[in-house]
């Protein structure tokens, strides 16, 4: 049956203003209906309902864009398998996904809805369970990873380098997820700091976040000789074969990962892209990866690096990094990449609009600070 986007959308707007509400009564439908699904999930579960709700709302604003939505959908079917998800789990979930915005319409649920949301769930859950059932020929639902390197290059932030048990197929620019042995089910996601490696190894730059339980756990209660759990590479911040001639990164703090990863696979190409990097920092200090940096640019032999330091009276003028990018000048046809916190993505994407660039050359991803990928951001990512 073909999906009806406008009834979708029409309904979504209904129940949008409660949709935390909405989050909570799928979560207690589902357990109260189907106990046997609770030990799939963290105990603390309300990290847990955003997800659900960044998720949802990311299907409802991309059901136009199918290409984009069929890879979103791909990854996050393929990702379920580390939670145990199996074919049977979609019905059940489905049901209890729509009773749930049903209740929270007051009143001004139509039947109509019903059939549209039951036809875009079977969608939905089709793609999922395909893209796990492929994946699962070829990778395990997660891999074990030892911890080879631990450094905290500060009190609140850890380079970490893992050896994943068996290969771990990435594109540079992708993201992990990491669930540490002393929080079960608690997944969080980090951007790998390489590109892919022969040796297998990834790196992560882990930035402690006030009741960040796993950023805590990795920065201080983990060790060389540990053991974590990786899930399968996701994100879509990837260089396309068709790469501009001049790529532009803007790296928020710890946004700065997945842009090392980038820029250093582009250093090994034949006819490698300038590139400018912009690491945005607080305080001086926080500019937790000089050194590397300053041998990155060597190696690239093409690359301009500029810190920009926004707060720290130490170190004039206290510029955002947004306004140190709008300082340079930027050749007209660049690509353009940004990553941070959501603010910092914001301000940056507006500030460069505002400059001229099209905004078809501007790539994002903003995570926040539960880690979460902003729907917002993610189905323009990457080409
Ligand atoms: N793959 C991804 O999407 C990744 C995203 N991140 C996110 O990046 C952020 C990094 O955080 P920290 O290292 O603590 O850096 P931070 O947020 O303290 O600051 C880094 C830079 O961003 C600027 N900034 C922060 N908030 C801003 C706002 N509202 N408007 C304008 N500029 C702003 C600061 O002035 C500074 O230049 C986190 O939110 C993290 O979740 C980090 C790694 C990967």
């Amino acid at each position: 049956m073909a999906i009806d986007t406008a009834l979708i959308r029409r309904s979504w707007s209904l129940v949008e203003p409660r949709s935390g509400k909405v989050a909570a009564d799928f979560y207690a439908l589902l357990f109260s209906r189907f106990p046997q699904v609770r030990g799939m999930f963290p105990a603390a579960m309300d990290l847990q309902r955003d997800r659900l709700l960044h998720a949802l709302t990311r299907v409802v604003l991309s059901l136009g864009e199918i290409e984009g939505l069929s890879t979103y959908l791909g990854q996050l079917g393929r990702d379920h398998r580390k939670y145990g998800v199996v074919p049977e789990h979609y019905p059940m979930l489905g049901a209890c996904l729509i009773t749930a915005m049903r209740v929270n319409a007051q009143g001004a649920w139509l039947p109509a809805y019903d059939q549209a949301w039951a036809a875009a769930y079977d969608l939905i859950a089709r793609v999922m369970s395909e893209a796990a059932e492929r994946d699962s020929h070829a990778s395990p639902p997660y891999w074990t990873a030892t911890v080879v390197g631990h450094e905290l290059r500060s009190h609140d932030l850890a380079v970490i380098v893992l050896r994943p048990s068996h290969p771990y197929l990435f594109q540079a620019g992708q993201y992990t997820t990491v669930q540490t042995r002393q929080w079960p089910r608690v997944w969080r996601p980090y951007s790998i700091a390489n590109p892919p490696r022969e040796d297998n190894l990834i790196s992560l730059h882990v930035r402690v976040v006030p009741g960040g339980w796993v950023s805590t756990a990795l920065a201080h209660r983990t060790a060389v000789g540990d053991t974590v759990f990786l899930g399968p590479p996701r994100g879509s911040m990837v260089l396309s074969r068709s790469t501009a001639s001049h790529l532009v990164f803007i790296a928020g703090g710890t946004g700065l990962a997945p842009f090392k990863a980038i820029i250093e696979e582009t250093a090994w190409m034949h006819e490698r892209p300038s590139v400018d990097l912009f690491h945005g920092v607080r305080l001086r200090s926080q500019a937790y990866d000089l050194p590397d940096l300053l041998r990155l640019r060597e190696q690239h032999g093409r690359m301009r690096f500029v810190l920009a330091v926004s707060d720290d009276p130490a170190h004039p003028p206290r510029e955002s990094v947004a306004d140190t990018v709008a300082r340079h000048r930027l050749p007209a046809d660049s690509e353009v990449f940004i990553c941070g916190s959501p603010g910092m993505v914001q301000a940056c994407t507006a500030r460069l609009l505002r400059m001229g660039v099209s905004g078809h050359n501007v790539h994002m991803e903003a995570v926040d600070q539960s880690g979460l990928a902003l729907p917002w951001a993610a189905p323009s990512v990457g080409r």
